[in-house]
């Protein structure tokens, strides 16, 4: 191999080109371009090549667009031979669905695996992009390749769900208005994606279930004290707390917007301003409405040594996912801080559809 980038580096380019509108080759044989990316010149040449593209979509997408969803989990869109720019990105995005419902009747293919597609579509949601790709089935998928001079990625390693390694990068003492023996640590990943961050708090006994809060990033509600969410308030009272007993780890996880990045997020609040709910606005996009990876939680609190937690958290889900990754919660610790008038609705919907308590 020498200096060749191994699977895991090809991934982290592949989801690098779909961001920038660059198409990426899985070696299965198949084209792929994510929908929100996708530019006139591109699509015309994609139109040039002929064979028979499809728009893939998620199942959540389908539903909204009344397309059948013949392969479970997503659905292949078949493109119009006339296809515009503007017909994809309407399709894929969900933006103008009121202003203009009338997208179909979609045709969907039945026919044939649907692999490369569903490995397409987890491409997109790793880049934070609108779940949906144009995928093209190609006979020589090296050749390709190499002609356009494209990234090749195998598709399982698209899909595979294995967690990349977490490594400790740094630490350094950081004195808090909360506790002056502060301390943050990096952690970087192998795969290239986000770096996570640990604040330790004092010297938490290693021995003993330690106070933590998995927070996951919220640009708008850390920074900004947004009153759409509880965000802000959670992560101070969390630091607060740790500061008066004199020790705890907040993880802070970069998986802003639950998980779907901050442009989707943003997305998701402009659809919850034509009247969905938070989960609503998620499938609309067509993404879980959660797609959190909780292990890089559990996994950066054993690599500091600890393997019990009193957990911060009003979510039953986040205690669960860290008892099946190895991660003993001792005490699920209440967090309810941060009610106002703007996120009544918001916090009524986590807990009736998300299972948060109250
Ligand atoms: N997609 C989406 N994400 C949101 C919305 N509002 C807040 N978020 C994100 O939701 C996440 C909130 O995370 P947490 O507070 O750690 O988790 P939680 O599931 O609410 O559980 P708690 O531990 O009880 O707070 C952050 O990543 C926010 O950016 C929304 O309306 N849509
Ligand atoms: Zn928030």
């Amino acid at each position: 191999m020498g200096f060749s980038p191994d699977i895991t580096e090809r991934l982290a380019r592949a989801r690098a080109d779909l961001r920038m509108g660059v198409p990426v080759v899985l070696d299965g044989g198949a084209v792929v371009l994510a929908a929100e990316t996708l530019d006139a010149v591109r699509l015309a040449h994609l139109r040039g090549l002929g064979g028979d593209p499809v728009l893939a979509v998620t199942s959540w997408r389908a539903e909204t667009l009344k397309a059948r969803a013949y392969d479970g989990d997503i659905a292949r869109i078949t493109l119009p031979s006339d296809v515009s720019l503007t017909w994809v990105r309407s399709v894929a995005d969900p933006a103008d669905d009121l202003r203009a419902p009338m997208k179909g009747p979609l045709q969907t293919q039945r026919d044939g695996p649907a692999d490369l597609h569903r490995a397409a579509i987890a491409l997109t949601k790793a880049a934070r992009l609108l779940p949906a790709a144009v995928v093209l089935p190609i006979d020589d998928a090296t050749g390709f390749a190499a002609n356009h001079n494209l990234t090749l990625v195998p598709a399982d390693a698209a899909v595979d769900d294995g967690l990349s390694p977490l490594n400790p990068i740094i630490s350094a003492r950081l004195p808090l208005e909360v506790s002056e023996a502060g301390r943050l640590h990096i952690f970087r990943p192998d795969d290239g994606a986000e770096e996570h961050y640990a604040v330790e708090i004092g010297q938490p006994d290693r021995s003993k279930p330690v106070l933590s809060r998995l927070h996951s990033a919220c640009f708008t509600g850390d920074l900004l004290g947004s009153l759409k969410c509880d965000c802000g308030p959670q992560l101070r009272g969390a630091l607060a707390q740790m500061g008066a007993e004199g020790a705890g780890v907040l993880l802070y996880l970069n998986q802003e917007g639950r998980g779907i990045g901050l442009a989707n997020k943003m997305r998701a609040y402009s659809l919850q301003d034509q009247g969905f709910d938070t989960v609503e606005a998620n499938h609309r996009l067509g993404f879980e409405d959660d797609e959190r990876d909780f292990r890089i939680g559990a996994e950066i609190l054993k690599r500091m040594g600890f393997s019990q937690a009193r957990l911060l958290t009003n979510n039953p889900a986040k205690v669960a996912r860290m008892e099946s990754c190895g991660v003993h919660v001792t005490e699920r610790v209440p967090l309810k801080v941060g009610a106002n008038e703007h996120n009544h609705a918001y916090l009524a919907t986590k807990a009736a559809k998300s299972g948060h308590l109250l």
